[in-house]
Protein backbone atom coordinates (compact mmCIF):
# COMPACT_ATOMS: atom_id res chain seq x y z
CA UNK A 1 0.00 0.00 0.00
CA UNK A 2 2.73 2.46 0.71
CA UNK A 3 4.56 2.15 -2.37
CA UNK A 4 1.26 2.32 -4.28
CA UNK A 5 0.57 5.94 -2.44
CA UNK A 6 3.99 7.15 -3.06
CA UNK A 7 3.17 6.04 -6.78
CA UNK A 8 0.00 8.29 -6.90
CA UNK A 9 1.99 10.84 -4.93
CA UNK A 10 4.81 10.91 -7.43
CA UNK A 11 2.03 10.65 -10.52
CA UNK A 12 0.46 14.09 -9.16
CA UNK A 13 3.59 15.66 -9.39
CA UNK A 14 4.55 14.41 -12.54
CA UNK A 15 0.65 16.20 -13.94
CA UNK A 16 1.97 18.81 -12.31
CA UNK A 17 4.37 20.11 -14.88
CA UNK A 18 1.97 19.68 -17.48
CA UNK A 19 0.23 21.76 -19.67
CA UNK A 20 -3.58 21.05 -19.07
CA UNK A 21 -5.94 21.47 -22.07
CA UNK A 22 -9.07 22.55 -21.32
CA UNK A 23 -12.32 23.61 -23.63
CA UNK A 24 -13.24 26.60 -22.61
CA UNK A 25 -17.37 26.79 -21.60
CA UNK A 26 -18.14 30.63 -21.34
CA UNK A 27 -22.04 32.59 -21.43
CA UNK A 28 -23.96 36.01 -19.94
CA UNK A 29 -21.20 35.56 -16.78
CA UNK A 30 -20.28 31.78 -16.85
CA UNK A 31 -16.57 30.80 -17.50
CA UNK A 32 -16.16 27.34 -17.10
CA UNK A 33 -13.24 24.98 -17.92
CA UNK A 34 -13.36 21.61 -18.64
CA UNK A 35 -11.30 18.24 -19.69
CA UNK A 36 -9.90 15.14 -18.36
CA UNK A 37 -6.69 15.60 -15.97
CA UNK A 38 -6.06 11.88 -14.66
CA UNK A 39 -5.39 9.24 -17.07
CA UNK A 40 -8.23 6.43 -16.59
CA UNK A 41 -5.42 4.37 -14.79
CA UNK A 42 -4.47 6.92 -12.41
CA UNK A 43 -8.15 7.84 -11.98
CA UNK A 44 -9.36 4.54 -11.17
CA UNK A 45 -6.63 4.58 -8.26
CA UNK A 46 -7.29 7.38 -7.28
CA UNK A 47 -11.12 5.95 -6.84
CA UNK A 48 -10.07 2.62 -5.02
CA UNK A 49 -8.15 4.70 -2.94
CA UNK A 50 -10.48 7.21 -1.88
CA UNK A 51 -13.55 3.97 -1.31
CA UNK A 52 -10.77 2.53 1.17
CA UNK A 53 -9.74 5.40 2.89
CA UNK A 54 -12.13 7.86 3.51
CA UNK A 55 -14.21 7.43 6.43
CA UNK A 56 -17.58 10.56 5.86
CA UNK A 57 -19.31 12.63 8.14
CA UNK A 58 -22.28 10.84 10.42
CA UNK A 59 -24.91 11.95 12.70
CA UNK A 60 -25.22 16.04 12.93
CA UNK A 61 -23.20 16.61 10.09
CA UNK A 62 -24.65 14.45 7.51
CA UNK A 63 -28.05 17.31 7.66
CA UNK A 64 -28.44 20.69 5.90
CA UNK A 65 -30.79 23.36 7.03
CA UNK A 66 -33.44 25.03 5.27
CA UNK A 67 -35.63 27.06 5.97
CA UNK A 68 -34.85 26.52 9.34
CA UNK A 69 -35.87 22.49 9.28
CA UNK A 70 -33.53 19.90 8.96
CA UNK A 71 -32.75 17.58 6.03
CA UNK A 72 -30.59 14.39 6.05
CA UNK A 73 -28.24 15.26 2.56
CA UNK A 74 -29.12 12.59 -0.04
CA UNK A 75 -25.04 11.99 -0.52
CA UNK A 76 -22.21 11.27 1.63
CA UNK A 77 -19.37 14.20 2.52
CA UNK A 78 -16.87 14.93 4.22
CA UNK A 79 -13.84 17.89 4.21
CA UNK A 80 -10.44 18.23 4.57
CA UNK A 81 -7.86 21.24 4.94
CA UNK A 82 -5.58 22.91 6.73
CA UNK A 83 -5.33 23.06 10.37
CA UNK A 84 -8.54 24.42 12.12
CA UNK A 85 -10.61 25.43 8.92
CA UNK A 86 -14.37 25.37 9.08
CA UNK A 87 -16.77 26.00 6.08
CA UNK A 88 -20.33 27.22 6.48
CA UNK A 89 -22.57 26.24 3.75
CA UNK A 90 -26.78 25.25 4.44
CA UNK A 91 -27.37 26.27 7.92
CA UNK A 92 -24.48 24.01 8.62
CA UNK A 93 -20.40 24.10 9.25
CA UNK A 94 -18.30 21.45 8.62
CA UNK A 95 -14.96 20.94 10.04
CA UNK A 96 -11.88 20.01 8.01
CA UNK A 97 -10.11 17.33 8.95
CA UNK A 98 -6.44 17.59 8.34
CA UNK A 99 -4.81 16.49 4.78
CA UNK A 100 -4.02 12.84 4.00
CA UNK A 101 -0.70 12.55 2.06
CA UNK A 102 -2.39 11.34 -1.01
CA UNK A 103 -5.48 14.80 -0.64
CA UNK A 104 -2.36 16.94 0.12
CA UNK A 105 -0.54 15.99 -3.12
CA UNK A 106 -3.84 16.39 -5.14
CA UNK A 107 -4.54 19.87 -3.51
CA UNK A 108 -0.59 20.78 -4.97
CA UNK A 109 -1.54 19.57 -8.18
CA UNK A 110 -4.22 21.31 -8.05
CA UNK A 111 -2.83 24.61 -7.00
CA UNK A 112 0.30 23.96 -9.70
CA UNK A 113 -2.14 23.61 -12.69
CA UNK A 114 -4.65 26.86 -11.97
CA UNK A 115 -1.87 28.88 -10.21
CA UNK A 116 -4.20 29.21 -7.21
CA UNK A 117 -3.39 27.82 -3.63
CA UNK A 118 -6.19 25.90 -2.08
CA UNK A 119 -6.35 25.26 1.25
CA UNK A 120 -9.92 23.52 2.14
CA UNK A 121 -11.13 20.26 -0.23
CA UNK A 122 -15.51 19.33 -0.05
CA UNK A 123 -15.76 15.25 -1.10
CA UNK A 124 -19.13 14.34 -2.05
CA UNK A 125 -20.34 10.84 -2.17
CA UNK A 126 -23.34 9.64 -4.12
CA UNK A 127 -24.30 6.14 -3.74
CA UNK A 128 -26.43 5.96 -6.68
CA UNK A 129 -28.59 7.47 -8.79
CA UNK A 130 -31.01 8.79 -6.37
CA UNK A 131 -28.10 10.69 -4.59
CA UNK A 132 -27.85 13.99 -5.89
CA UNK A 133 -27.43 17.78 -4.96
CA UNK A 134 -30.13 20.42 -5.21
CA UNK A 135 -29.64 23.72 -7.62
CA UNK A 136 -27.21 26.25 -5.23
CA UNK A 137 -24.34 28.51 -5.86
CA UNK A 138 -20.65 28.06 -3.93
CA UNK A 139 -20.99 32.28 -3.39
CA UNK A 140 -20.57 31.94 0.86
CA UNK A 141 -18.94 35.05 1.96
CA UNK A 142 -15.58 32.91 3.53
CA UNK A 143 -14.89 31.58 0.15
CA UNK A 144 -12.11 33.84 -1.55
CA UNK A 145 -14.10 35.09 -5.01
CA UNK A 146 -11.36 35.07 -7.31
CA UNK A 147 -10.34 31.66 -6.93
CA UNK A 148 -12.01 29.60 -9.12
CA UNK A 149 -13.48 26.42 -7.70
CA UNK A 150 -12.06 22.92 -8.67
CA UNK A 151 -14.13 19.98 -9.09
CA UNK A 152 -12.33 16.70 -10.01
CA UNK A 153 -14.94 13.85 -10.60
CA UNK A 154 -14.20 10.13 -10.45
CA UNK A 155 -16.16 7.32 -10.95
CA UNK A 156 -20.41 7.15 -12.59
CA UNK A 157 -20.70 9.48 -14.90
CA UNK A 158 -23.35 12.13 -14.11
CA UNK A 159 -24.75 15.07 -15.71
CA UNK A 160 -24.17 18.28 -14.09
CA UNK A 161 -26.51 21.36 -14.63
CA UNK A 162 -25.89 24.92 -14.92
CA UNK A 163 -28.73 27.70 -14.64
CA UNK A 164 -28.67 31.38 -14.89
CA UNK A 165 -29.76 33.04 -11.59
CA UNK A 166 -32.04 35.31 -13.77
CA UNK A 167 -33.56 32.70 -15.84
CA UNK A 168 -34.82 30.61 -12.92
CA UNK A 169 -38.78 29.98 -11.58
CA UNK A 170 -41.25 32.03 -12.63
CA UNK A 171 -40.24 35.45 -12.39
CA UNK A 172 -37.09 34.78 -14.86
CA UNK A 173 -36.01 37.74 -15.97
CA UNK A 174 -34.41 35.96 -18.82
CA UNK A 175 -34.60 32.84 -20.58
CA UNK A 176 -31.00 31.87 -21.11
CA UNK A 177 -30.66 28.10 -21.75
CA UNK A 178 -29.25 26.12 -18.93
CA UNK A 179 -25.76 23.95 -19.90
CA UNK A 180 -25.38 20.53 -19.10
CA UNK A 181 -21.92 18.86 -18.74
CA UNK A 182 -21.60 15.15 -18.26
CA UNK A 183 -18.78 14.88 -16.00
CA UNK A 184 -16.53 11.78 -16.66
CA UNK A 185 -14.32 10.01 -14.31
CA UNK A 186 -10.73 11.88 -13.78
CA UNK A 187 -12.34 14.66 -15.46
CA UNK A 188 -11.73 18.69 -13.79
CA UNK A 189 -14.06 21.63 -13.93
CA UNK A 190 -12.65 24.92 -13.26
CA UNK A 191 -15.66 27.26 -12.18
CA UNK A 192 -14.07 30.41 -12.84
CA UNK A 193 -15.47 33.79 -11.00
CA UNK A 194 -17.71 35.06 -11.46
CA UNK A 195 -19.80 32.09 -12.75
CA UNK A 196 -20.78 31.24 -8.72
CA UNK A 197 -22.09 34.43 -7.96
CA UNK A 198 -24.86 34.15 -10.99
CA UNK A 199 -24.98 30.77 -12.26
CA UNK A 200 -26.55 27.88 -9.45
CA UNK A 201 -25.12 24.52 -10.37
CA UNK A 202 -27.36 21.23 -9.29
CA UNK A 203 -26.67 17.58 -10.08
CA UNK A 204 -29.72 15.97 -10.25
CA UNK A 205 -30.56 12.07 -9.41
CA UNK A 206 -30.47 9.81 -12.75
CA UNK A 207 -31.93 6.13 -12.73
CA UNK A 208 -29.63 5.45 -15.54
CA UNK A 209 -26.29 6.25 -13.81
CA UNK A 210 -26.50 3.78 -10.59
CA UNK A 211 -22.78 4.01 -9.58
CA UNK A 212 -20.47 5.30 -7.32
CA UNK A 213 -19.38 8.76 -7.71
CA UNK A 214 -17.55 10.73 -5.90
CA UNK A 215 -16.61 14.49 -6.43
CA UNK A 216 -13.64 16.64 -5.23
CA UNK A 217 -14.14 20.60 -4.80
CA UNK A 218 -11.13 22.41 -4.03
CA UNK A 219 -11.56 25.48 -2.34
CA UNK A 220 -9.70 28.82 -1.24
CA UNK A 221 -11.41 29.46 2.37
CA UNK A 222 -10.55 33.41 3.44
CA UNK A 223 -8.82 33.23 6.81
O1 LIG B 1 -20.78 16.73 -7.28
C1 LIG B 1 -20.59 17.72 -7.98
O2 LIG B 1 -20.19 17.63 -9.14
C2 LIG B 1 -20.89 19.09 -7.45
C3 LIG B 1 -20.78 19.25 -5.98
C4 LIG B 1 -21.11 20.66 -5.57
O3 LIG B 1 -21.71 21.40 -6.28
C5 LIG B 1 -20.69 21.17 -4.26
O4 LIG B 1 -20.13 20.42 -3.46
O5 LIG B 1 -20.90 22.36 -4.00
FE1 LIG C 1 -21.53 23.42 -5.63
Amino acid sequence: METKLDELQQTFLKISKTKLSLTKISGDRLDLDYGIVLPKTVANQVFKYLEETIEYYQGELTQVRIFGKFHKIPRQQVAFGDDGLKYTFSGVTVPAKPWTNVLESLRNMVGCLTGHHYNFVLINRYRNGKDHIGEHRDAEKDLDRNSPIVSISLGQQRNFILKHGESRGKNKSKSIRPVKLALEHGSILLMNPPTNEIWYHSLPPCKTAPGVRINLTFRKIIV
